[in-house]
């Protein structure tokens, strides 16, 4: 076993009005705003077992991201338990460890620090992760001026180069070009070979099919089904119909 979900759920709190400024704020204290509770994730279950790819789809809203922040630890489940194995790292939104105002080689080199990673090891490896992303003219730029795919291709090269052994990617195919995400492929078939586990969010279906073995399946928070790839893609493509 390398991710365990068990009895998941999340809620959030949606407030009915909108306050932003001071005096709308204060009218709190007279008129307290009504709150209503959304389940962004009801009762969630399934088992990831060691070097399984699996994929995780849905409409959108039907709480992907949000499952993959709190397996990474962003967020906290309202109930329910999740264990991980392993050296876990997390690709998810651009911009988590990321700082606009430093270059791209520094935001490496202090991302790598994060993760805890050597000195050393940082040093040896930061080339590699600039050529990976395609970005050696851009490696002195603030990240706030690169294009946002560009951000994306260094956040990924550089949650790449930490040795995981559980690895959580949420749509790093959709901002790439084509270049990028053939070098991707080519990442997710290393980690295949090596027994790196996959858990991969994704609107394509190409690739989903492509590289998961198994796949969730999300609507409104539930969980539809948990199995084979082919079969799961089956019954989401019947339920748009
Ligand atoms: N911090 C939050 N506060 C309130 N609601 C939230 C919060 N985060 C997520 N939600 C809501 O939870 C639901 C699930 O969102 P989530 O981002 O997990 O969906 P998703 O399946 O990843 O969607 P997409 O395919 O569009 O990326 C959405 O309705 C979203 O509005």
């Amino acid at each position: 076993m390398s991710v365990r979900v068990e009895h998941l759920w999340k809620t959030f709190r949606i407030p009915h009005e909108k306050r932003t400024t001071i005096f709308e704020n204060l009218a709190e204290l007279v008129r307290p705003n009504r709150y209503e509770t959304f389940f962004a994730l009801k009762d969630i279950n399934f088992e990831v077992n060691d070097g399984e790819f699996i994929g995780i789809i849905g409409d959108n809203g039907s709480g992907k991201s949000t499952m993959l922040k709190i397996i990474a630890n962003i967020i906290r489940p309202t109930k329910g338990r999740v264990k991980v194995d392993g050296k876990m790292t997390p690709f998810l939104e651009l911009g988590v460890g990321f700082h606009p105002d430093l270059t791209a080689r520094e935001n490496i080199i202090v991302y790598g620090t994060i993760m805890g990673i050597s000195r050393k090891e940082i040093r040896e490896r930061i080339d590699d992760v600039i050529e990976f992303a395609g970005l050696e003219k851009f490696q002195d730029t603030k990240l706030k001026n690169l294009s946002s795919g560009m951000q994306v291709r260094l956040a990924f090269s550089t949650a790449i180069q930490t040795d995981p052994d559980v690895l959580l990617v949420d749509e790093v195919l959709a901002v790439g070009d084509m270049e990028f995400q053939q070098k991707c492929f080519d990442v997710f078939k290393r980690y295949r070979n090596e027994g790196v586990t996959v858990l991969f969010v994704s609107h394509g279906m190409d690739a989903v099919r492509r590289f998961c073995d198994r796949t969730l399946l999300l609507s409104r928070g539930e969980q539809v089904g948990f199995d084979d790839t082919g079969a799961i893609l089956e019954t989401y493509i019947n339920r748009q119909c």
